[in-house]
């Protein structure tokens, strides 16, 4: 039995009869996949290749880095910083960080000179290594980070300095790769066949992943597994295939949303790594789902009222974890005065479950398609298995609505009038 169950509240008559086109593309999309010859596709694969030597080398610097500093800043955007920070949200605890691990603090990701200035102030009186991810090595936000945190980095160590920084780059080219090697940076590659919002179960996602105190052999363990399961060709037995197939049939119907929902707060990264990887990956040539999140029961206050009542653009992709780590139950009260004795046989989480069964019931008597994705628990096997999930449907889901999904064509047209601009402004001034 697969470790990931997908279900739908929209089993309808139509259903095969939509369903048809995509299902007759897959045969061929799954062997283009499987035989991906110079494809960006190296991430089908990488979990089970991954050498013993490549996973202790990580474990040994994760382990030195442990010892000897009080904090790893990532230094990282998009691909290179969310796989990373969405699985330590999703595994640590809430408020007793690091028992296994050190704090991990992101930078790079944003141009907020009071983040980059907070951030550096709170590194004084504070050991720490410096671990600067990004695929091209030339990433505007995480250049301009490194810069300021590289300096900070040898007024604090001198000429130690190099030993505390590690560079997580393409293996080929790039001026990140260059620095690297010029400053001897010890470095990690990120294989030429991998691009950056498929790149979390390699070492960009591992390094920072192991230092946080996460298993990640289990991590390893769960995409191995996926990449067994998910090998199979016919869609009745592959859920990421099943999944692609739906989404494509909902926005074929004129859903324009895709809204990723989820009843645990720590999942609120997931959500951000899956909102890039299929919005970089699908919104192209004027196609694609909008890929949204809602974290419930928070957002139940907030946007619930438009998700069951307004404008029918969207659908919702429930993604639910049977067991999580701790529950609480409501406790008996001989004063009953806030009328809630009749809860106080349940815990939290159980009735977190029944608001989901609440919301899903109510958002389908709105008229709201519901896909369905489970998973027995949230620990590091099924968040493995769940992400290498998510990237092959992804690919699957791109070519049946016709576009690449591993280019990013739109996201290079701002950056080349953002760089036309500061050439303008700082040659002005
Ligand atoms: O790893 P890099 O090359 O710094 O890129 C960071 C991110 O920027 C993008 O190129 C554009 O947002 C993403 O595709 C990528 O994940």
């Amino acid at each position: 039995m697969s470790h990931l169950q997908i279900t739908t509240n929209f089993d309808d008559s139509r259903l095969e009869a939509d369903a048809l086109k995509y299902r007759a593309s897959i045969p061929s999309i799954h062997r283009f996949l499987e035989e991906k010859v110079g494809e960006p596709t190296g991430w089908l694969d990488a979990p089970v290749e991954m050498t013993t030597d490549q996973i202790d080398r990580i474990l040994n610097i994760s382990n030195e880095i442990k010892r000897n500093a009080d904090v790893l800043v990532v230094i990282g955007v998009g691909g290179s910083y969310l796989g990373a920070k969405a699985i330590q949200e999703a595994l640590s605890p809430y408020f007793k960080k690091h028992e296994n691990g050190i704090e991990v603090l992101y930078v790079g990701y944003n141009l907020s000179g009071t983040y980059i200035k907070q951030l550096v102030e709170s590194l004084e009186n504070r050991e720490f290594y410096l671990n600067v991810i990004s695929k091209s090595g030339s990433t505007m936000e995480s250049s301009i980070a490194f810069r300021v945190l590289r300096q900070y980095t040898q007024e604090r160590y001198g000429l130690k300095a190099a030993q505390r920084i590690i560079a997580t780059t393409d293996s080929e080219k790039g001026v990140l790769r260059e620095i690297a090697h010029a400053q001897g940076y010890r470095q990690f590659d990120i294989p030429k066949n991998i691009g950056g919002r498929y790149s979390t179960l390699t070492s960009v996602g591992l390094l920072p992943v192991a230092v946080s105190g996460i298993d990640i052999l289990q991590l390893l363990e769960g995409a191995k597994r996926a990449a067994i399961e998910l090998k199979e060709m016919n869609a009745e037995k592959n859920t990421a295939y099943l999944y692609a197939i739906y989404r494509n049939v909902l926005h074929s119907r004129g859903y324009q949303v895709e809204l990723l929902a989820s009843f645990e707060p720590g999942l609120r990264f997931i959500h951000e790594w899956w909102k890039q990887l299929f919005g970089e990956s699908e919104g192209k040539d004027k196609k694609g789902l909008f890929p949204a999140t809602v974290n419930y029961s928070t957002d139940l206050h907030s946007l619930g009222q438009y998700v069951q009542d307004g404008n029918p653009i969207l659908f919702e992709t429930f993604l639910h974890f049977k067991d999580v780590a701790e529950d609480f139950s409501i406790p008996y009260s001989l004063l009953d005065d806030d009328r809630l004795n009749y809860l106080s046989k349940k815990s939290f989480n159980e009735i977190n479950q029944i608001y989901k069964k609440g919301t899903i019931l109510a958002h389908s008597e709105g008229g709201v398609p519901i896909i369905q994705i489970d998973l027995k628990r949230l620990d590091a096997f099924h968040i493995g298995y769940l992400m290498y999930f998510f990237m092959k449907a992804c690919a699957m889901s791109a070519y049946l609505l016709g576009v690449d999904p591993f280019d990013q064509p739109g996201v290079e047209a701002y950056k080349k009038k953002m760089t036309e601009l500061l050439v303008v402004e700082t040659t002005a001034n």
